[in-house]
C-alpha cells in the first residue's frame, strides 16, 4: 500500500526568502507526502552538505528518484538507505541534505496518510499529556541571525513549570511581547532577527537583564515557573588563529569562557546552555558539563551535528548532557532517530530543533513527540515558526 509511484521535487521559498527543496512523495494507494528542507546560518563545520536548492533538486532527480520509485514509504529505514545508496558520499554532498531530508520527511508523512495516523504515532510515538516537549523560544538574539545586536545568538524562554502545551507555547509569546516592552521602556529601538526573536543593539550583559525582566514579569502574571537559556553558537565567537571567543573588541580565552558560562548559569539559574564552546573542543564541554551539568543543561549543536559518531565521541569525553536535534544536520529521519536513541540510552536529554531559514512545514513538532523529547526548540512569533507551535497544540488536542 505504502509502495512509492512518484517522487517530485521542486524550489519554494524559505523564511528568509532564499530557495529551498521541497518535496511530494505518492504512493500507489494513494497516499500524499510533503516536506521541505530547512537552512541554517551558523552551521556547523561537520554538518551534512545543503546545496544549491536546484543543482540539488537536478541530482536528487537523476539519481535518487529512480531508486525510490517501488520502495516502501511505510519502511522508514528503506527510503533512507535508497537516499544514502543514491548519494554515495558520507555526508550527502552529491544529492545535498536538502534534497534528502525534503524526501526523507515526505515519505513518512505518505506512509502515515496511507496508514491514515499523525505522522507522530506513525513515527512510533504516542503524547504524553504533561509530559511533552518544552518549547524553548527565542525572545532576544543576534550573532550570524542579526547584524548589530548581542553577540549570542540566541537568548531563549523557558516554560519549564508550564501545565499544558498551549500555555508553554502562549507563556513563550508573552515573554516575547514583555521584551518589547522592556525595551521600550528603555528606550531601546528593536528590528527582529531571522527566527523572529528582537535583535536590539544592546550589550549581551543588558540583554540578560532585559530577558531576566520580562521572564519575571510573564511569570507572575502565569503562575508557574519560567526559566530561560541561550544558544551561544560559540563557534561563530570562536577564532582559531588567536585561540579565543571574540565578542567585539573583548576576547576570551577557553579558561574564561568556562568561567563566564558556569557565572550566568548561576547568576541567571539558566535552564540550557547551547554550544557554550567551539565546536572541536570537547574538552572544554566536558569541563563545563562537569561544572555545572547537575543544574543545567549543556547542549551541543555544532558540537554534535545530529551525527551518531561525534555523539559517541562526546559521551566517552563527558562532553555535555543533551544534544540538538536538527534533521537536516544529518539528512534523513532515520539518522536523526540514531542519534535521539544513542543519547537517551546514554542520559543525554533531546531537544529538537528548527533552523533559522524555515518553512511552513511542521514535521519537527511531530518528530518531538514521537521521540518523547523533553525539549523543541523552535522559535516564539512568526509563521513559519507557529507553523510548528501550532501543531504542537494540535497534537495536544488530537486535532492532527
Ligand atoms: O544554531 C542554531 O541552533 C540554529 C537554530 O536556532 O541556527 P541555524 O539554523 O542558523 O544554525
Ligand atoms: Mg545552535
Amino acid at each position: 500500500m505504502t509502495r512509492i509511484t512518484s517522487v517530485s521535487l521542486r524550489r519554494v521559498l524559505d523564511s528568509r526568502g532564499n530557495p529551498t527543496v521541497e518535496a511530494d512523495v505518492l504512493t500507489e494507494s494513494g497516499g500524499f507526502g510533503r516536506g521541505a528542507a530547512p537552512s541554517g546560518a551558523s552551521t556547523g563545520e561537520y554538518e551534512a552538505i545543503e546545496l544549491p536548492a536546484s543543482e540539488s533538486i537536478a541530482k536528487a532527480r537523476e539519481h535518487a528518484v529512480p531508486r525510490l520509485e517501488g520502495v516502501y514509504a511505510g519502511d522508514q529505514r528503506a527510503v533512507d538507505n535508497a537516499l544514502r545508496a543514491a548519494d554515495g558520499t558520507d555526508d550527502f554532498s552529491a544529492i545535498g541534505a536538502n534534497s534528502a531530508v525534503a524526501i526523507s520527511m515526505a515519505a513518512a508523512k505518505a506512509a502515515a496518510d496511507v496508514l491514515g495516523a499523525p505522522l507522530y504515532q506513525h513515527l512510533g510515538g504516542a503524547f504524553r499529556g504533561e509530559n511533552f516537549p518544552v518549547p524553548l523560544g527565542n525572545v532576544v538574539g543576534g550573532g550570524e541571525h542579526a547584524k548589530e545586536a548581542t553577540h549570542i545568538q540566541e537568548f531563549l524562554a523557558a516554560p519549564v513549570g508550564a501545565p499544558s502545551v498551549s500555555e508553554a507555547v502562549f507563556a513563550n509569546a508573552a515573554v516575547h511581547a514583555a521584551v518589547a516592552d522592556v525595551l521600550d521602556e528603555r528606550g531601546v529601538p528593536a528590528a527582529k532577527g531571522d527566527e523572529g526573536a528582537w535583535a536590539p543593539p544592546i550589550s549581551d550583559a543588558e540583554a540578560f537583564e532585559v530577558v531576566d525582566e520580562a521572564v519575571d514579569r510573564v511569570e507572575d502574571e502565569v503562575g508557574f515557573e519560567i526559566r530561560f537559556g541561550l544558544d551561544m553558537a560559540a563557534a561563530e565567537l570562536y577564532d582559531d588563529d588567536r585561540e579565543a571567543y571574540v565578542y567585539g573588541d573583548e576576547t576570551k580565552s577557553a579558561d574564561e569562557q568556562i568561567e563566564y558560562v558556569a557565572g550566568l548559569v548561576d547568576e541567571y539559574d539558566l535552564a540550557y546552555v547551547e554550544d557554550p564552546l567551539d565546536e572541536n573542543d570537547y574538552e572544554a564541554f566536558a569541563e563545563l558539563t562537569d561544572r555545572v551539568g547537575d543544574r543545567t543543561l549543556i547542549c551541543g549543536d555544532d558540537l554534535f551535528v545530529t551525527n551518531v559518531e561525534r555523539l559517541q565521541d562526546g559521551i566517552d569525553a563527558g562532553a555535555a548532557n543533551s544534544i540538538l536535534i536538527k534533521p537536516n544536520q544529518i539528512g534523513t529521519l532515520s539518522d536523526a532517530f540514531d542519534a535521539v536513541e544513542l543519547a537517551a540510552r546514554n542520559g543525554y536529554e533531546t531537544v529538537i530543533s528548527h533552523r533559522s531559514g524555515e518553512t511552513e512545514d511542521a514535521t519537527i513538532a511531530h518528530l518531538a513527540v514521537a521521540t518523547d523529547a523533553g525539549y523543541i526548540k523552535t522559535g516564539t512569533v512568526g509563521g513559519e515558526r507557529t507553523a510548528k507551535l501550532n501543531e504542537l497544540v494540535r497534537i495536544a488536542d488530537d486535532a492532527v
